[in-house]
């Protein structure tokens, strides 16, 4: 697989020829084209150049590479891009759309911002390979390339289990090289609160499952955000409320809602209490925070999994319902919970995102923005519900990774088709992609990487690449072995896929 058909995931357009080109890492440079508006000191494709000439080129260190690599016709990579945008951030707008042209002593590659030209240097390595000499070749190639959907996610989950940053940052490289481009960090949940908020300390010290050893301390969080940056992946932060806050109740006394038991308190806490103004001030200054901290315009509030019983049980929330008159629907006090967040955290700018059941229960949906649907079930009749209301989705139900099953079934998350519903094309416009989710009930940083790669890749070509010439299982089937072995040659313990081998094998 010498080819462009050896690029996972696949190229929007490819033309490759059977004519190769030596290559000799002492005479392989990276530079910038000379109407590049990006150029030398450009902090992404500095950095950029150094990473993928040690990926290209991985056994190579400048001793060895003098004695076996002796044609050093020279080789130059030059890059340009239309906006030198080096000290930004990737947005939900960004142009990661790329042309690069590989041909004798030169490859020349064009992009609008430097995030495309980041999935062009990711195509670039992959184009890359060895003879059984070890010495190295590229094709002759031609691609034009572009994402089919601008939101193409993993979900960490930061507090069934911890995951120490080093796992974050391996996550990130593995993600680049499949051109992922959404970090979605589901940072805190019921059992731990590792993320050390400087204006409420006591959520971690007294949620993290330790206060020292299991946080994400500032710089941790700023590291994650720079190592993202870095390759094109935005940091999308979520604060799951009212439900799934259960450590919050750790450091924030009087902010869930006590449940009682024949009249009197039972000692056990509930969702974040919806009816007292000190948790709306005390969400107002947590987001006005986290709104500082996470560069990205987006923000994930939740909202999902709200179980109803205790603010049932609660005398002053069923009196708060009697005087908003919401009677004896929860829905309704749920729907007014969340939109009070989501005023809070648009007021901060911030672009919220909410799980489906929001949208289920919601009527004055005008106030949503985006919807990410991950229920079972009929998914994409919630997805044509959600367009049909004018609402943004992501799409997470099908590639739920976490979930124990056939683990091995990667094509059962090939074989997606996100927008095989009845609509009209501006609705599904309104679909800007999908997510993988890799829950943490039963993961931490001993089983993250097998579990997730290459399955998620097989999502990441559903997301990236032409729908028509990537529906076919036993064509990916060869390639995605080819991918899971360039993956493992990079660090990445991805899992096989089946029965053979890798020319080099994980050690
Ligand atoms: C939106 C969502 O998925 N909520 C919960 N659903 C089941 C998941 C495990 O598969 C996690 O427990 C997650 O917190």
């Amino acid at each position: 697989l010498h080819t462009a058909e050896g690029v996972w995931p696949l190229p929007q357009t490819l033309i490759s020829s059977t004519e190769r080109f030596p290559l000799s890492p002492q005479a392989f440079y990276f530079g910038y084209g000379r109407q590049s508006a990006a150029q030398q000191g450009c902090s992404v494709l500095d950095e950029a150049f150094k990473r993928y000439f040690s990926l290209i080129f991985p056994d190579y260190t400048s001793a060895y590479g003098i004695l076996r690599f002796s044609t050093d016709k020279p080789f130059t990579v030059e890059v340009s891009v239309d906006r030198a945008d080096c000290d930004g951030y990737p947005d939900e707008n960004s142009s990661e759309r790329y042309n690069m042209s590989v041909f004798a002593g030169r490859a020349s590659l064009k992009a609008e911002t430097v995030w495309g030209a980041l999935r062009g240097l990711e195509t670039l390595s992959q184009l890359v390979y060895q003879d059984d000499f070890g010495s190295y070749f590229v094709n002759k190639t031609d691609i034009e390339d572009f994402p089919r959907f601008q939101f193409r996610g993993i979900l960490l989950d930061t507090s069934r289990h911890y995951l120490p940053v080093q796992a974050i940052l391996k996550t990130l490289d593995a993600m680049a090289y499949s051109k992922f481009n959404v970090f979605h960090w589901h940072i805190v949940d019921d059992p731990s609160f590792p993320y050390q908020s400087r204006t409420f300390p006591m959520l971690s010290s007294k949620g993290a499952f330790h206060p020292m050893t299991h946080i994400y301390t500032q710089s941790d969080v700023r590291r994650v955000i720079s190592y993202a940056r870095m390759r094109g992946i935005r940091v999308l932060p979520e604060f799951d409320s009212p439900g799934h806050t259960k450590s919050w109740g750790q450091g924030q006394p009087d902010l869930l809602t006590p449940c009682y038991k024949g009249g009197i308190p039972s000692g056990t806490f509930g969702p974040v209490n919806p009816a007292l103004p000190s948790t709306y001030q005390f969400m107002a200054a947590l987001f006005k925070e986290v709104s500082s901290v996470f560069p990205d315009s987006y923000i994930h509030l939740g909202g999902d999994e709200v179980d109803f019983s205790c603010w049932k049980s609660n005398p002053y929330v069923r009196a708060f319902m009697q005087k908003m008159g919401f009677g004896s629907d929860f829905t309704k006090l749920e729907a007014f919970y969340m939109e009070k967040i989501v005023n809070i955290t648009s007021a901060l700018n911030k672009t919220s995102i909410v799980w489906q059941d929001v949208f289920d229960y919601h009527e004055r949906r005008s106030s949503l923005s985006v919807v990410e649907v991950w229920r079972e079930g009929c998914y994409l009749c919630e997805v044509r519900r959600v367009v049909k209301a004018g609402l943004r989705v992501i799409l997470a139900s099908p590639w739920y990774l976490d979930q124990p099953g056939p683990t091995h079934n990667w094509a059962r998350y090939y074989t997606v088709w996100p927008l095989a519903f009845k609509g009209t094309e501006e609705q599904k416009k309104l679909v800007i992609g999908g997510e993988v989710c890799m829950w943490g009930e039963y993961v931490d940083a001993t089983n993250l990487t097998p579990r997730l790669w290459p399955r998620a890749s097989a999502a990441a070509e559903r997301l990236w690449s032409d729908e028509k010439q990537t529906s076919n299982v036993d064509k990916a089937f060869p390639r995605l072995q080819d991918f899971r072995c360039k993956l493992v040659r990079r660090g990445i313990q991805a899992e096989p896929l089946y029965v053979g081998h890798c020319k080099q094998e994980y050690q």
